[in-house]
């Protein structure tokens, strides 16, 4: 193939917005759309998309870049093939007969199922939220699809007709859009998922990468329902329709394990963490799963190819990160877009003292509480809304810092430098909190467009556009600006001690009765 006319797109659908970029063999973007999707917070704690807007909004940026790379004058014929990158765990119940969805999809943040986690774990003759960890690498959580599923089967009339007449499709959201974007329910529907968005169900074993029967007959899934495992990058299907129809999707990884592939942590030891709605820390631990034991989840990081070794990670997850600077804009008014961050809270010299757990759905790693609720403490005369809005950039570096310790921990590895990307880190106030904070230097590259990066290297490597992840090691790399740490170490300490002593304020917050909101 001559390089310098192909092309790769990815779709990178995150929980604020899908987007659909093109990358050339370099890595460079040549073109990108995005649209942003809907949120429904139907009840306190409860998270919801549209599974049709989730589709729509792909659709309506592929066709906007399909229609700029026209005027660029770059013929639609030289994209070779397409990856799908996506938010995670987010499940979607729909009917094979139709392609319809049977309810809104839940999100992975929304919290209407601590009751089922209860449940279970009270079942269990180990009565620990640890009890399925050792097959699937994940505590029983709100978190993951496993639950959200066995919620909809509880508790949705027409997700329980569907399964009692065969005809329940489920999926996270990369099987939803490959099997529409392949066809949907007119038969050439490709119902896939791949190892790493399998790997956030529950409901696979992460050591035979397929379909436990133990942990589906735990949640009471059949696994006729389930979507076929396969590797990150091989030909799933082609495009059944619109201006990129005939092209291959041949790439697909959930949007933390694409940036940890579009950051090229290739190398047991590497790590990278990415600021988007959540922010998530990936550490690649090499050809075998590590089962942590402190607080942190075991993934697979990438399996490129049918063949190929899977590359399994350590997972640090913190549920708000820049969704909290979302709720200072629309909840609070505090700043009227995320870009006014650093000047408002950069108008202080500290936090005057404000801590701010933003545990809306719970506390993710490491402390997994789901009975946690947000709390701002420290207030005096003194605090103002430039207090809060730095407490709001902290509370997602403290939480960073208490996953690298967890990660030393468990692998006995201290990291030497963090690699970030996603929304927030356009944030320079916010990196240098980080470098701060974690007493850490923070490397930010200049392309920050890693995860969908990711997806299409894992697109290009299965259709033979890049060779091996020698050839990839090169692909995307830009200019990197690194913050260096400057507070002194008893400083550091004290403030984390601070921020430990404000978690410990959030936690236990849902009463008995209100358990399951
Ligand atoms: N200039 C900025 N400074 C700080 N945060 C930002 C900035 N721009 C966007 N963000 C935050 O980044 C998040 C979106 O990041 P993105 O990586 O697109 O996330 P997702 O994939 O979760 O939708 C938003 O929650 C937003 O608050
Ligand atoms: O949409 P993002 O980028 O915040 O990612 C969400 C994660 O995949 C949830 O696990």
């Amino acid at each position: 193939m001559t390089k310098t006319t192909v092309y790769i797109g990815s779709v990178d659908q995150g929980t604020t917005s899908s987007r659909f970029l093109v990358f050339d063999h370099t890595g460079a973007v040549v073109a990108s759309h995005q649209a942003e999707l809907k949120q429904h917070y139907p009840q306190a704690g409860w998270h919801e998309h549209d599974p049709h807007d989730i589709l729509q909004t792909v659709k309506k940026c592929m066709n906007e870049v399909a229609a700029r790379l026209d005027s660029l004058g770059i013929q639609l014929a030289d994209l070779k093939a397409i990856g799908i990158t996506n938010q995670r765990e987010t499940t979607i119940c729909w009917d094979a007969e139709t392609g319809e969805p049977l309810y809104n999809a839940i999100v992975w943040c929304d919290a209407r199922t601590k009751a089922v986690v209860d449940h279970l774990t009270h079942e269990h003759p180990s009565q620990s939220r640890d009890c399925i960890k050792d097959i699937c690498g994940l505590p029983l959580t709100t978190y993951f699809s496993g639950v959200k599923l066995k919620w909809m089967l509880d508790n949705v009339p027409a997700v329980q007709q569907a399964a009692r007449q065969g005809r329940l499709r489920v999926g996270t959201v990369d099987s939803w859009l490959i099997y529409h974007l392949t066809g949907g329910h007119s038969g050439q529907g490709r119902f896939v998922t791949d190892v790493t968005n399998a790997s956030r169900t529950m409901l696979m074993d992460v050591r035979t990468l397929a379909w436990s029967e133990e942990l589906c007959r735990f949640f009471g899934v059949s696994i006729s329902a389930l979507p076929e495992i396969r590797s990150s990058s091989e030909v799933y299907g082609h495009v059944a329709s619109g201006p990129f129809a005939g092209i291959p999707l041949s790439g697909c990884l959930g949007d933390q394990q694409a940036a940890m592939v579009g950051q090229k942590c290739f190398t047991q030891g590497e790590a990278k963490n990415t600021y988007g709605t959540g922010c998530f820390m990936l550490f690649n631990t090499g050809t075998s799963p590590v089962i942590s034991k402190h607080g942190l989840l075991t993934t697979v990081g990438y399996q490129l190819g049918p063949n190929a070794t899977p590359v399994y990670a350590l997972e640090g997850s913190i549920a708000v990160a820049g969704a909290a600077l979302q709720w200072l804009r629309d909840n609070l008014g505090i700043i009227a877009s995320a870009s006014e961050i650093d000047r408002i809270a950069g108008a202080v010299p500290d936090n005057g003292g404000v801590y701010f757990v933003p545990a809306f759905s719970g506390l993710f790693a490491p402390y997994w509480r789901d009975d946690a609720r947000g709390c701002i403490v420290g207030l005096t005369h003194y605090a103002n809304k430039h207090h809060i809005a730095r407490a709001t950039l902290e509370a997602t570096c403290f939480q960073t810092h208490a996953i690298l310790d967890a990660m030393n921990q468990d692998s006995g590895v201290k990291l030497l430098k963090l690699k970030v990307d996603g929304g927030m880190t356009n944030s320079d106030l916010c990196m240098q909190l980080q470098a701060d904070l974690a007493g850490i230097p923070v490397e930010r590259p200049a392309m920050r467009e890693t995860t969908a990066l990711g997806a299409a290297m894992a697109a290009g490597l299965a259709i033979g556009i890049w060779k091996d992840l020698d050839e990839l090691s090169n692909v995307g790399t830009s200019g990197l600006q690194t913050f260096q740490a400057s507070l002194k170490k008893e400083e550091r300490e004290r403030r984390f001690a601070q921020w430990n002593r404000a978690v410990q304020r959030s936690l236990d917050w849902i009463e008995e009765e209100a358990k399951d909101l």
